[in-house]
């Protein structure tokens, strides 16, 4: 991997570790009584806030992505892909270690918030905006956006409130919306599990033309074969640890031998 590595680093990861509070989940009946009272300023003496539970999402976390790497994030349901996504684009905070970014960062999700009420239309030209478009580059890739999302391949969608649309409808305008800009560090979640096959195909081969022309991309998927048709590097969480940093087939190979299966 010398050659992609040959780029300036991106984003550095050091150390970090990342702790949600779940607030109320250690409530239990009585809540109001004296004795509940009580035990809870017994419990803040000790530094500990009542009724919160902790969940260590993410643990001990370093890795450094470089300039024209794509990298792909791996691990089953829970273990910490989303959460270390999110704390790259600066949307969660760290309990410790450190982020570096070089460049904007900017999370595309089939979670990105898109308003329901609006038409596609209104959500292409309010996202292109809210990603730092002007309203001249908006209009001029405006009928690029909705012909690369297929939105309107099946009558005039484009001009219907989104919540009109299947999920796939919406994941795919959400990626065309993401994609059309080019991003210093594109992080990307799951956003091609959704859509059908060609509309995969399309998105994979976006991702590679995002990468030539950008700095880093990220892939949080568990389609394997996205990861490998897309992705150079992988990064392996299990459990909030990172598990593997190494080229996609060595990573792929050791997960599948983990999981028990091609996938
Ligand atoms: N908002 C939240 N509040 C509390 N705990 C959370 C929250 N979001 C995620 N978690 C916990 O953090 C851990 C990591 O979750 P995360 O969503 O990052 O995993 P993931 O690897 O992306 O999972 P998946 O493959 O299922 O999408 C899990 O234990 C999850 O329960």
């Amino acid at each position: 991997m010398a050659d992609s590595r040959a780029g300036a680093p991106t984003v550095i990861v050091d150390q970090v570790d990342i702790v949600y509070r779940v607030h109320g989940a250690g409530a239990t009946a009585g809540r109001g009584s004296a004795t509940a009272a009580l035990g809870r300023i017994l419990k803040r003496g000790k530094g500990e806030s009542p009724g919160v539970r902790k969940v260590h999402a993410v643990k001990k976390v370093s890795f450094t992505a470089y300039k024209g790497e794509a990298i792909g994030l791996i691990g089953t349901n829970g273990s910490g892909k989303s959460t270390l996504l999110k704390a790259v684009a600066g949307l969660l905070p760290v309990e410790s270690g450190r982020i570096f970014t070089d460049g904007q960062p900017s999370l595309l999700g089939v979670n990105a918030a898109l308003m329901n009420d609006l038409t596609g239309e209104r959500n292409v030209r309010l996202g292109g905006l809210a990603m730092g478009m002007s309203r001249e580059q908006v209009q001029e890739r405006y009928q690029e956006i909705v012909d690369f999302s297929g939105i309107n391949e099946k009558g005039d969608f484009i001009t219907l409130p989104m919540r009109t649309y299947s999920s796939g409808m919406s994941a795919r305008l959400r990626f065309s919306i993401g994609s059309a800009k080019d991003h210093d560090v594109l992080l990307i979640d799951e956003a091609l599990a959704t859509g059908d096959r060609s509309f995969q195909k399309r998105s994979e081969a976006r991702i590679r033309e995002l990468r030539k022309r950008a700095g880093t991309v990220f892939l949080v998927s568990h389609n394997n074969k996205s990861i490998r048709d897309t992705c150079d590097r992988v990064l392996w969480l299990e459990r909030g640890e990172l598990r593997m940093d190494g080229p996609t087939g060595e990573v792929l190979a050791a997960y599948e031998d983990f999981t028990g299966g091609k996938k």
